[in-house]
């Protein structure tokens, strides 16, 4: 089994060490396009493996994508992050170049394999992804509410004083500074409503803090996010290659589900072999629908910048 990670930089990386770590793949090949970089990430990460105890091949390549042939999963990270002040829309001039000839490339090598979006602002390239790879609808998965859900559960966790993997809590919409939408009525906490253990104000400020989770971690580094960015992508790729049939949110094509039609965006699916199996449709509130159809109206003007 092979996995591929395009972009050896901070994200790509984390999610091929995971995926290493993990033993979701015996070959995981990293391709990037600064000379010798990839090479280099690829034999430190084999440095770890008696040190981590896993046994799988981790081979680096600059830009040769025959390396890549064949392989179940790919998953994009190339492109450029965002620095502070700035927001992941304001890197669709750059990156989506960049994935629009990463994913020709892939799908050249690898037809019959899942891609995994992560590169900013993922919602589009997850799109443009979709709209290049001539690939059926189910295999091409945004990767973000998987992550945002993980930061929406810690900020929970912290607000209920608790153990985080007791917390339930899930983001759909795009992922956006002002575009996800955390469900903070459906929430919950060993099994009750986690709005019971906490005021309306304080469950304000953890979606607050969950929408900017990314911003503050720029703020904070000078470039965006890797580790939870690589272990929620790694998390996807475990979905696909073990076919766990869990449920996670992820940026898919719609087709008249939660009412929007040839649009990317977050919404909960099924992960299995084949890649997203199912749209999960929540009964969601008259106020969530308005948040959903006001996301999906913001992801789709920035959908309306790509060059088709
Ligand atoms: N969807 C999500 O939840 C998240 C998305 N991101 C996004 O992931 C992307 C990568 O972020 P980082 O890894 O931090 O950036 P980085 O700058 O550390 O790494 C990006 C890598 O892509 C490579 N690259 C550029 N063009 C390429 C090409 N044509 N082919 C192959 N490799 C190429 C660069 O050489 C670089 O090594 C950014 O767009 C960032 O905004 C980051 C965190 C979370
Ligand atoms: O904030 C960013 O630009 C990177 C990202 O998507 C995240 O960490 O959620």
């Amino acid at each position: 089994m092979k996995v591929t990670v395009v972009g050896a930089g901070n994200v790509g990386a984390s999610v091929a060490e995971y995926v290493a770590m993990k033993e979701l793949a015996d070959e995981v090949v990293i391709l990037d396009i600064k000379e010798g970089f990839a090479e280099g990430k690829a034999m430190d990460l084999n440095q770890c493996a008696t040190l981590n105890g896993f046994n799988a091949k981790v081979i680096g390549t600059t830009g040769d994508y025959s390396k890549t042939a064949g392989s179940a999963v790919v998953v994009i990270t190339s492109g450029i992050p965002r620095k502070p002040g700035m927001t992941r829309e304001e890197l669709i001039g750059t990156n989506a170049g960049i994935v629009k000839s990463v994913t020709e490339n892939l799908v050249k090598h690898s037809p019959d394999a899942v891609l995994v979006v992560i590169s900013n602002p993922m919602d589009t390239m997850t799109y443009l992804s979709a709209k290049t790879s001539g690939l059926a609808k189910n295999k091409v998965i945004g990767m973000g509410g998987t992550l945002d859900s993980a930061r929406f559960k810690y900020r929970l966790s912290e607000a209920l004083d608790c153990n985080p993997n007791d917390v339930k809590g899930m983001v759909i919409g795009g992922h956006g500074d002002t575009t996800m939408i955390p469900l903070t009525r459906l929430a919950s906490y060993n099994a009750t409503p986690a709005s019971s253990y906490i005021s309306a104000e304080r469950m304000e400020k953890v979606a607050a803090d969950t929408m900017v989770g990314g911003a503050t971690l720029t703020g904070l580094l000078g470039t965006s996010a890797w580790y939870a960015p690589g272990a929620a992508g790694a998390e996807v790729v475990e979905a696909i290659i073990r076919d766990k049939k869990i449920m996670m949110p992820c940026s898919v094509y719609l087709e008249g589900e939660y009412g929007q039609k040839d649009i990317c965006i977050g919404v909960p699916v099924i992960l299995g072999r084949n890649g997203w199996e199912k749209v999960i449709e929540l009964d969601l509130n008259e106020d969530e629908k308005a948040k959903f159809e006001a996301s999906a109206a913001a992801v789709r003007k920035m959908n309306d910048a790509l060059e088709l």
